[in-house]
């Protein structure tokens, strides 16, 4: 009998079948007696042994793999706190890229400057993917910037980063509201210190006298949040309650005026809705309020432990500005000592040790070690600002680290605060801005100290982002 080629393959695979259920049927025949013979005990020890078995297959890496800690059956690496000191002793160990699995998900870390600038820059287009959580997935959908993906990613992103530009270099837009917004914080912290006088019974603030402690964590929260919300919504919030739906539509601002020209773009894709609109609002209000609190609050910390750093940037201000005049964008480049202090104020904090884990979009070679497609990377970002090769008193707070012979302004390749590559912060400047006008207007009228028996404890840094208790100042006017 002749076959055609197909009718071949079909009876091949319909060979196959019959084998296959034939040895399981025989394999189960074998077994059955010898199952019968176990009693409950040794059904158990030969559940488990499968079981282990399973793990063990399930959690062997791939050829080449970066190597990693023994991790537990099932649950993998879990108890390793996923913090940048945890990172860093498994570093010691392991060498700058390991591997760390929770449950059967493995985990690439990678520290220091020159295979983090490689994933983040080099290889940048590979490991652009986001992990999004299932609840996140549930409420964003895959909307906004620092949640999304792909196609939509790169049109949001684009969008976002295109209007932060229009506003910044926009007709004094930028400069006009933080400098607004610079007032009403120097208000604030007056108003602050009268509070607290009157409550000691005490005749108004006068220039040199200290008041008494409190912590400005809020009230430059309201500041940032004021910069960010001029961006989105054309106004700063004033202290009543926002609806922030409300705001959201019924604006007619920079951003948010953009809605009908995104409701009019024909790409579905790249999802230019109202939606969406509310998602990137959303997210850079999360991520940017948060970073510049904490980051301005450790400047004014950073001011109290070194006094002498303190009285170098007032000189500064002092010779460059004034008593009087109100700082602004421009000053920047005369002030070489302040801006360096502020950009070693971000390499020491720490405020975003690791990157949020990025899915490789194909299969990709990392210092020799092989990384399949769909592998998580997380970038240590704390071991680029503390890389011993890169900076000379990596844990001193130093800010000769960012000046050069001459004490000009010195860039440096490994500043990594903002992350780099593609994925880096999309508000960079927004940010760099609104933290040096807030920085050198709030040392321009004010001095900082700590009040009595409760210096700043700088090196309990994971404790003070968590609880700002430390975090108390006396201000006096100057
Ligand atoms: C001192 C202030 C800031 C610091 C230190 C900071 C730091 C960072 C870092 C390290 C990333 C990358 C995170 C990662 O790779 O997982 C990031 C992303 C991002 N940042 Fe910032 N940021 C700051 C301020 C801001 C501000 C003011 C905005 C908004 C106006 C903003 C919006 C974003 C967004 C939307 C992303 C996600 C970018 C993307 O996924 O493409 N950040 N930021």
């Amino acid at each position: 009998m002749d076959y055609a080629y197909g009718d071949m393959q079909i009876l091949t695979r319909e060979l196959e079948w019959t084998l296959e259920a034939n040895s399981a049927q025989s394999t189960t025949m074998l077994l059955m007696p010898l199952l019968n013979a176990l009693d409950v005990k040794s059904c158990l020890v030969l559940l488990l042994i499968s079981l282990l078995v399973f793990d063990f297959w399930k959690s062997k890496n791939a050829p080449n793999f970066p190597p990693g800690p023994w991790g537990f059956p099932f649950l993998g690496n879990v108890f390793i706190g996923f913090d940048c000191r945890a990172m860093d002793e498994v570093a010691a160990k392991f060498g700058n890229i390991f591997s760390l699995r929770v449950g059967y998900d493995k985990i690439v870390l990678v520290s220091g400057y020159e295979w983090v600038k490689e994933v983040l820059v080099t290889q940048g287009d590979y490991f652009l993917d986001c992990l999004i959580s299932p609840p996140f997935k549930e409420v964003f959908q895959g909307n906004g910037i620092s949640l999304s993906s792909g196609y939509k990613w790169r049109k949001q992103r684009h969008f976002t980063a295109f209007h932060l530009k229009a506003f910044a270099e926009g007709k004094n837009a930028l400069e006009f509201h933080i400098q607004k917004e610079c007032l009403y914080l120097c208000q604030s912290f007056e108003e602050q210190q009268a509070v607290q006088t009157r409550i000691l019974a005490a005749p108004i603030l006068r220039s040199g006298s200290i008041g008494s402690p409190f912590n400005p964590h809020d009230i430059l929260n309201r500041a940032t949040a004021n910069v960010i919300g001029c961006f989105a919504f054309g106004k700063r919030f004033d202290d009543n309650f926002i609806d922030f739906q409300s705001l959201l539509l019924n604006s007619d601002n920079m951003f948010i005026e953009n809605i009908p020209q995104i409701q009019r773009r024909k790409d579905s894709q790249a999802a230019f809705t109202v939606d969406n609109l509310a998602c990137i609002t959303v997210d850079l209000f999360k991520t940017g309020t948060q970073t510049m609190t904490d980051t301005l609050q450790w400047a004014l910390l950073l001011m109290i432990k070194y006094p002498n750093v303190q009285k170098k940037v007032q000189d500064e201000i002092n010779c460059v500005i004034g008593k009087w005049r109100q700082p602004c964008l421009a000053d920047r480049a005369s002030m070489p000592y302040t801006d360096a202090v502020l950009h070693e104020t971000q390499r020491v904090i720490n405020i975003f040790p690791l990157t949020a884990p990025r899915l490789t979009s194909r299969d990709t070679a990392l210092a020799g070690f092989f990384i399949p497609k769909g592998t998580l990377v997380i970038c240590n970002l704390s071991s680029v600002l503390k890389d011993s090769s890169q900076w000379d008193k990596p844990d001193q707070f130093y800010p000769e680290h960012f000046l050069d012979d001459q004490k000009n302004f010195r860039k440096r390749k490994a500043f990594y605060p903002f992350s780099a590559g593609k994925r880096s912060c999309v508000g960079e400047q927004l940010a760099r801005n609104t933290l040096f006008l807030f920085f050198i207007s709030l040392l321009q009228k004010f001095s900082f100290s700590a009040p009595e028996g409760l210096e700043p404890r700088l090196e309990d840094q994971e404790q003070v982002k968590t609880s700002h208790k430390p975090s108390q100042i006396c201000v006096s006017l100057r």
